[in-house]
């Protein structure tokens, strides 16, 4: 486990993105400052008028001129607390917008590895509070933090010139004061952290069971999800009076031991005025100052803890900031050759893929080559690792072992752009967007104006989706998450007309049509064959009808290409390819001993 870095360090490494807005942060700091130092002249300034005008000369011209005086002063600190505030209102949304978007710039660059491992959840929290608490620091945590202990110093300063003995008593005070601060920020460090980890928790379980609510509610576990959530609730609300209790502890202690001390101090000053070493004027200056001291003093456990959250928040945002992409440009890249009108070739070699989470081969040394143009199925078991295959292909993952190469070219030596724009794939549970449904199809290209509305129009109509035509607004309705449902082979064919009008050398399709009956499914696959002459297309299929339209067809099993050839071939030669398309697709609902019938 790595040792916790110190509050400080981590706090720093902010001034990265504060960059910009420090130098009005620290103008802000100084009128706060000016506002707490002028705020300490006006005991100086009840001194010199109790010891003289008052006491001494009994002069009603200078109490007067002294009054205003001091109340001049408080004018000038009430302006300059109107500017601290001016200054300090906008330059931490600033922070706050640049630290957000490089996250998301970030998270879109981790690899799906990392997608893997974390939640949603922990990741929208990170995004909005995190940074949220993080801003509020900034911007008010970091200048009164500093202020605080400015006005502590010149303030213990001043009471220690006015007596040194008081000031010594006060200075006391300081000893138990220190010591609970630094038992509250052990614990509280703990249970600032563990609130956020729990805060992200709880929005992984909304974002899942809003995600699912169709099958939530289909099988009747609303209740359940319900129950989940608020012990998830009563956790997180435990931890958060943990976390007030802890403060109002240290709160109370910061508030009551300056009184008592005070207390003991005005004794002590009552006995050196009666001896005349101390003056009456000198005795209220020390006791004003003490009240201005005061205030930071009680701040100080509310802002250690804001800078608390602020670190845990911190840390939180760099864990993920700090999570270096594993699949990354090359240094030197090297260019794809011009595109073969005739397609482009591929060529998988040796190739091995564990998943980063660990586990046995799951490819286990897959050699395999698509010719230009040809139309390939892969068909396996469920299970066999066919999805993983195809995306060793645009490097959504990349392989441990082996290569992966398109017209000669190892595709960790392209560029990620490149790469992509070379290749494109469909799933089998296409995600649409929140858009139309022609920014939907154009996503993974660049065109606009009429040569898109062109590659708009003939995508989907090799993809068999002119049911968009006839939607509410046509190719303008919004889709997606907040748009019109669509059903689940529209939705497919949607993706499908995205994957194609990327126009890619390499299609890699996986599953896209299962939606779709199979007269569909094979309207579009003679289409696509038809019109995407020129593409090498590597495709998995489960249904025989689909498979008998590829050029050639792979056997995966057991991580292992077992079988390349015509479908017809395969059929009578190879008994797993088979026994496989017999239980994918005939014996969808068979029973196991069914199964056994045709099992090799
Ligand atoms: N994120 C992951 N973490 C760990 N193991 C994974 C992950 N994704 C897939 N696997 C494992 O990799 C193996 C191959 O999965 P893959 O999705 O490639 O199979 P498939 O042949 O496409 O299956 P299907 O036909 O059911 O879609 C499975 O055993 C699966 O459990």
């Amino acid at each position: 486990m790595p040792t916790p870095e110190s509050t400080t360090r981590v706090l720093l490494r902010l001034r990265h993105w504060a960059r910009p807005a420090l130098p009005r942060i620290a103008l802000g700091g100084l009128t706060a400052l000016g506002a707490s130092l002028l705020a300490l002249a006006v005991p100086q300034v009840l001194r010199v008028i109790v010891n003289g005008p008052l006491l001494t000369a009994g002069s009603q011209r200078g109490v007067v001129l002294g009054a205003l005086v001091v109340l001049g002063l408080g004018v000038l600190e009430a302006f300059l607390v109107w500017c601290r505030r001016a200054l300090l209102l906008t330059p931490g949304t600033g922070v706050e917008r640049d630290m957000r978007t490089d996250l998301f710039r970030h998270l879109l660059d981790l690899p799906v590895e990392f997608h893997d491992r974390w939640s949603g959840g922990q990741l929208l929290s990170r995004i909005m509070s995190d940074l949220g608490t993080i801003r509020r620091w900034t911007v008010f945590g970091l200048t009164m933090l500093a202020v605080s202990s400015a006005t502590l110093v010149v303030g213990i300063g001043l009471m220690l010139a006015t007596s040194w003995v008081l000031g010594l008593v006060y200075l006391v005070g300081a000893v138990p004061m220190i010591w609970l601060g630094f038992r509250f920020r052990e614990d509280y460090k703990v249970v600032a952290r563990q609130a956020r980890d729990q805060a992200g928790d709880l929005a992984t379980t909304v974002e899942e069971s809003v995600h699912g609510i169709r099958v939530l509610k289909a099988f009747g576990r609303g209740d359940d999800a319900l129950d989940d959530f608020v012990r998830q609730a009563d956790d997180l609300r435990t931890t958060e009076v943990h976390k007030a209790r802890t403060l109002s502890r240290v709160s109370f202690a910061l508030g009551a031991i300056p009184e008592a001390i005070l207390a003991v101090a005005l004794g002590f000053g009552v006995v050196l005025t009666s001896r005349g070493e101390l003056s009456v004027g000198a005795l209220v200056a020390f006791f004003a100052t003490a009240a201005v001291v005061n205030g930071p003093v009680e701040r100080l456990g509310m802002l250690l803890a804001m800078t608390l959250d602020a670190k845990a928040a911190t840390d939180r945002y760099l864990q993920v900031m700090d999570t270096a992409s594993t699949v990354r440009d090359p240094q030197d890249p090297v260019a794809l050759p011009a595109a073969d009108p005739a397609g482009s070739r591929v060529e998988l070699s040796g190739v091995h893929f564990v998943h980063p989470r660990g586990g046995s081969d799951i490819l286990a040394g897959i050699d395999l080559v698509l010719e230009p143009g040809e139309t390939m199925a892969l068909v396996g078991l469920t299970g066999s690792g066919k999805t993983t295959l195809l995306q060793l292909v645009p490097r959504l993952y990349d392989v441990t072992a082996g290569s992966v190469r398109i017209d000669g070219v190892d595709v960790r030596d392209l560029t990620r752009a490149d790469l992509r724009s070379a290749v494109s794939i469909a799933f089998e549970d296409p995600i649409l967007f929140s858009a139309s449904v022609r920014e939907n199809v154009l996503l993974g290209t660049d065109l606009t104006g009429p040569a898109a509305d062109e590659l708009v129009r003939e995508a989907l109509d090799v993809a068999r989706a002119g049911f968009a035509y006839d939607l509410p607004d046509g190719l303008d309705t919004v889709i997606g998450e907040e748009g019109l449902s669509l059903s689940g082979g529209q939705r497919q064919r949607v993706a499908l007309a995205r994957a194609i009008a990327v126009r890619p050398r390499v299609l890699l399709l996986d599953d896209p049509l299962s939606a779709l009956d199979v007269t569909t499914e094979t309207a579009v696959t003679l289409r696509l064959r038809r019109m995407l002459t020129g593409t090498t297309t590597l495709v998995v299929a489960h249904r025989p009808s689909t498979v008998a339209l590829a050029d050639r067809v792979a056997v995966l099993e057991d991580g292992r290409i077992t079988g390349v050839g015509r479908h017809e071939d395969l059929l009578s030669s190879h008994p797993h390819y088979r026994y496989v398309l017999t239980a994918l697709s005939a014996l969808d609902d068979a029973q196991p001993d069914e199964l056994a019938e045709v099992r090799p």
